[in-house]
Order: structure tokens, then sequence, then C-alpha cells
């Protein structure tokens, strides 16, 4: 029993709190010295039985059995005192830590906002390296050091220590390591950071700033002051901060004028050439990728279809129900099942064969629709309201393009104007440190127009480039979100007559036909004027880009093959028609 109870502790790393209790309780059988010399593994048994009511140590090392079973109630009544009394309590509350735990590393991913907000905390006890102690309230510290007083608060932390490790360390700020990591993909662009930097270090209070703790300190600034909206912002975009923090060339702000937004903002071409190319798989290839169920079950249906098989009219049924199985619409199939009869009709057709002809129709049908986001910085800043239901990849698509359009050496604010989920509010928080980009906020259930209008009026002043509003997407409550879109809309105009000067709408491309009545409500509701497909990485549905473009016609500006700030890419009618038709 006791020696379980030692390995548990052990397993927690508590060797130190265990042995110390386990050696007094040796001690007093001391007594019994040259004749227990050999045994004392038996004694200690013994021992501790004996000394049980009077001597603790000796009630823990045998609980820790009970723990999973409480069936130790049985056993002596003196048993369950030391539970209450001692650890043993703490001992099965450990699984309990563990659960709580959990979800917090689970959300983790989903919920970055938990994560960032205790850094918020901590900086304020930034003074930390003044203070290593006050971390230890943290709970993950005093694991380490503490002995038996503090098992009670171990217990907790030892469920964690399994995943603890890394934590042990500096377990808040490995929450916030994600960040950095981000923060190291969007260095590829090292001059663009530095001005931005710049620009919030002149925001802070105590001037703090060197790059790596500028990083840490914005992580948990940032979301701070935009949450004082209402001041916080203007301070964030000092105009001075901004051009003065751009020492480097790349720095330099295109001029007043259109400009278009692909890989980079096109008019910093020659800027951006300079920057390090990325060293990961081609955008074709993450297409390709991205696609590749899509692509692999059309092309096995196509092939099932045209294997010893001429032209004929059943085959080109067959296709057509097979096109329009894979979302491509009916326009689309029709296209192609006219092109493949118009040529092979009554011959032997190959599923090769039939593919290339599917992806010549695919990217005519793509091919009015492959446009490049242009925006036209005689507008200070120009607006970009971005729409669509939730979960479609809004936020996301943010922080992607707030990367591109700041690595591009524009200005960017961001405004959370999906006030009805403190996550959303959180994630949108989280880009702006990433970019760099000043975040304006409020409070949850604040009213979404009235934050739009005052980000807008603080872009102006801060003199922004480019002003990029998050919405809600609530279809569920249709006519509140109609209403809530057009006055966002209708109070952008009251500064700007032509504002939003963008209206894009994310659609998730795994929502396969439901995708078309989306884009036709907000196109509705909210005058969307562009299109970002999302998530068409992973999924076999990604021909209903296809179909929307044919049924829309609504420029395509962007398509997101993954989560990564990198992986949002302009559009290309020939790429995508290749990629999900299968051909080189
Ligand atoms: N695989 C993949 N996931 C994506 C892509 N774009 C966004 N996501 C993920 O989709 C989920 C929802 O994205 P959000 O940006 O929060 O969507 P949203 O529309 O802002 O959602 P709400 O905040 O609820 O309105 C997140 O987990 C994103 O990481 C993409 O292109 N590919």
């Amino acid at each position: 029993m006791a020696f379980g109870f030692i390995k548990k502790v052990f397993s927690f790393g508590k060797k130190e709190a265990v042995e110390q209790p386990a050696e007094d309780e040796v001690l007093p059988p001391l007594n019994f010295d040259a004749l227990e010399a050999l045994k004392p593994t038996e004694e200690t048994p013994v021992a501790l039985e004996t000394p049980v009511a009077v001597e603790t140590p000796a009630v823990p090392v045998e609980e820790p059995k009970p723990e999973p079973a409480p069936e130790r109630p049985s056993a002596p009544p003196v048993v369950p005192e030391p539970k209450p009394a001692e650890q043993p309590v703490p001992v099965e509350p450990a699984p309990q830590p563990a659960p709580e735990e959990e979800p917090k590393p689970e959300p983790a991913p989903e919920v970055p906002v938990v994560e960032p907000e205790k850094p918020a905390e901590q900086p304020a006890p930034a003074p930390s390296p003044v203070e290593p102690a006050p971390a230890p309230a943290e709970v993950p510290l005093p694991p380490a050091e503490p002995s038996t007083p503090e098992l009670p608060e171990e217990v907790p932390v030892q469920p964690a220590p399994v995943p603890a490790e890394p934590p042990l360390e500096v377990p808040v700020r490995d929450e916030v390591a994600p960040q950095p990591e981000v923060a190291a993909e969007a260095e590829p662009a090292p001059a663009i950071p530095l001005p931005l930097e710049g620009r919030v270090a002149a925001q802070r209070p105590g001037g703090v700033a060197e790059s790596s703790d500028a990083t840490q300190f914005e992580a948990t600034q940032a979301p701070s002051t935009a949450e004082t909206t209402p001041s916080g912002p203007s301070d964030h975009l000092p105009p001075e901060g901004g051009e003065d923090a751009q020492p480097s060339p790349v720095a330099q702000k295109p001029a007043a004028g259109k400009v278009t937004v692909q890989k980079k903002v096109e008019q910093k071409a020659e800027i951006v050439e300079a920057a390090a190319p990325a060293p990961r798989q081609s955008w074709f290839q993450r297409l390709r990728q991205g696609l590749s169920r899509s692509s692999k079950e059309l092309s096995g249906n196509i092939a099932g279809i045209f294997t010893k098989r001429k032209l004929d009219e059943d085959t080109l049924q067959d296709l057509e129900d097979v096109l329009i199985r894979a979302d491509l619409g009916v326009e689309t199939a029709l296209r192609v099942t006219d092109a493949l009869a118009a040529s092979r009709y009554g011959k032997d057709v190959s599923d090769h064969e039939v593919r290339s002809i599917m992806a010549v129709e695919v990217e005519k049908v793509l091919k009015p629709v492959a446009l490049p986001l242009e925006l036209d910085l005689s507008h200070k800043p120009h607006v970009i309201l971005v729409v669509g239901v939730n979960g479609t990849g809004k936020t996301t698509t943010i922080g992607k393009l707030a990367a591109k359009l700041t690595e591009g050496g524009l200005s960017v604010m961001l405004a959370a104007g999906d006030t009805f989920r403190a996550a959303a509010i959180e994630q949108l928080k989280i880009w702006g440190e990433r970019t760099k980009s000043p975040v304006i906020a409020s409070k949850l259930g604040a009213d979404a127009a009235g934050l739009a209008y005052d980000a807008f009026e603080k872009a102006k002043e801060a003199g922004s480039d480019v002003l990029i509003i998050d919405t809600a997407g609530r279809l569920q409550n249709k006519a509140e979100l109609m209403a809530e879109l057009e006055k966002i809309v209708r109070v952008l105009g009251k500064l700007d007559p032509e504002a939003p000067h963008t209206v894009l709408q994310t659609v998730d491309a795994t929502t396969g036909q439901n995708a078309l009545n989306q884009v036709e409500i907000f196109r509705n509701i909210a005058g969307v004027n562009g299109l970002v497909m999302t998530k068409l990485d992973g999924t076999a549905r990604g021909g209903i880009l296809v179909a929307i473009a044919a049924k829309h016609k609504l420029p395509v500006y962007f398509i997101g093959v993954g989560e990564q700030v990198d992986d949002l890419e302009p559009f290309s009618a020939s790429d995508f028609a290749k990629a999900i038709a299968g051909v080189a």
C-alpha cells in the first residue's frame, strides 16, 4: 500500500516531499536498529500502521491506494480521518484538476483568448523579473519546491506536470509561446514589424522596448489598451510613431491611390522582393494538397464511368451526375459534358481526358471572378467590412489579410465588431498583436454599429490606410443580423458616403450547397462585393466555389487553405481548376 503511494508521488516529481515523511517514520523504529537493518521495508509498513493515529505521514501513505477506491471507508476509521485532515484528499482531487486543466489546453487552440488574458495579467506583474516569487502564486512553481504543506496545491498542479514539464519552467509564457511562434512566421518580413513595434512602443506608458520584450508586452498590453477602446486606439496609432518607427525601407508607405493586394501589396512589389522566400511548399502544392479530397473523389468517380466505355448519352449523364454531386453546379456540369461531347462523342475517352476538359471548362467559369483585391488608398482609411456566418473564418481571414497589408507597409486598424462573442473579440486582439495592428474593441454585447463608427473615426485620426471591421454572423436570427449589418453600413456612410469600400464575405467551403444561400443572404443584407473562400483544405466539397462563381459572379479575392497566417492566397482560376480536376 504505502509503496504504491510513494510511487505515485514520485511520478509527480515530489520525491522529496514523500521521502521525508517516510524517513521520519523510519526514525521512530530506529530503536530496533540492529535487527531491522535488513528489513527496512517490512518494518516501515508496520510502523506506518501502528502510529497511524498519531503519525500523519503513515496515514497518507496508505490512503493513496484508497484513492482510486473510496472503498477504504470500510477500512479502519482511522484511515478516513487522515484523508480530510491531510493531503490524501488533495490526492484525489489530483485527478479532478486534471480535467480542469485539460479544458484549458483544449480551448487554447480554439480560444486563444484565454491565453492572452493570462499574459495580460502577468504584464501587470511584469516587474516579474524582480518578483519571481509572485509568479509561484500561479501554482506551477510551488510544486517543484514546496513539500508537504503545499501538497494540496501541488496536487492540482501535478496533473499538469505531465504536459507541464514545459510549463514548469515558464508555464504562463508557454501559453504565450504560440504567439511568439506566430511572430516568428511574421518575422520573414523583418523590416515591417520594426516600424510597427515602434508604434506600439510609443504607446507604452513605460516605453519599454526591445523587440522581444516588446512582443511579450504587446501580447498582454495590447488587449488591455484595446479594451479601453474609447481613448486607447488613438494612442495606438500615433502617425508620428508609425512613421518614425519605419526606418526600414520596407516600411515605406505606398502612395495614395489604388493598390492591389495579392500575395503582397502590389505597389510594394519592389520592396517585397527583398523579403525572404518562404521555405514551405509552393502555393500550388498546398492547394493541390488541400483539394486532394475533392479531386480524388471526383477523379475516382470519373474513372469509374469511363473505364472501357465509349462516350455516349449514358456516360455523359453519369458524368453530369458526378459533377453535380461534387458541388460544381448544374451549369458547370453541363458545360463540361457539352464540351466533352463536342469533341469526343462516340469515341473512347480516358478519365484523364475527361478531367483535362473539365479543368479547362472550370477555369473558364472561374476566370471572371478571379480578381485581385484593390484598395483605394485615397480613402483614409479604406474600410473593409467582413461579413459571413459564424465560424466561416471571418476573424482568421481578417488576421491573415492584416498580415499581408502590414507586410506591404500599410497601416491597418482592426475593429472587433462581433460584440456577441467574447472569444471573437479576444481572437481579433491576438491577430492585432501578431500583425501589430491596433484593435478597437468594446464590451461584450455593445452596439456593433457604434463600435464601427468609433473605429472609423479613430482610424481617420490615426491616418490608417485600412480599417478592417469584423462582424457577427448569427444567421439563426436573420432579422436581427440584418438590422445590425444595415446599421453598420449606414453609420459608416455618415463618415464617408462610399464606406464601406469593400464588403468581404467569408464562405466556408465545407458548407457545401448551403454556401450558395449564404452568399445570397449576405449579398442582400450587406452588399457583399467580394468573397474569400475558406477551409478549402481537407474538404471534399471544394467544387462549391465553382457553383458560387457561376451563380453569383462575385469576385473571389482570396482562398484559405489552412489556419496559418500565410494560408491565404489570391485566387487563381487556373490553379484551382487544375487542382480540383487533378491534372498537372
Ligand atoms: N482548416 C482551416 N481552418 C480555418 C480556415 N479559416 C479559418 N479556419 C478555422 O475556422 C475556425 C473559425 O474561424 P473564425 O475566424 O473564428 O471564424 P469566424 O467567422 O470569425 O467565427 P465567429 O467568431 O464565431 O464569428 C477557426 O478554428 C479557424 O482557425 C481555413 O482556411 N482552413
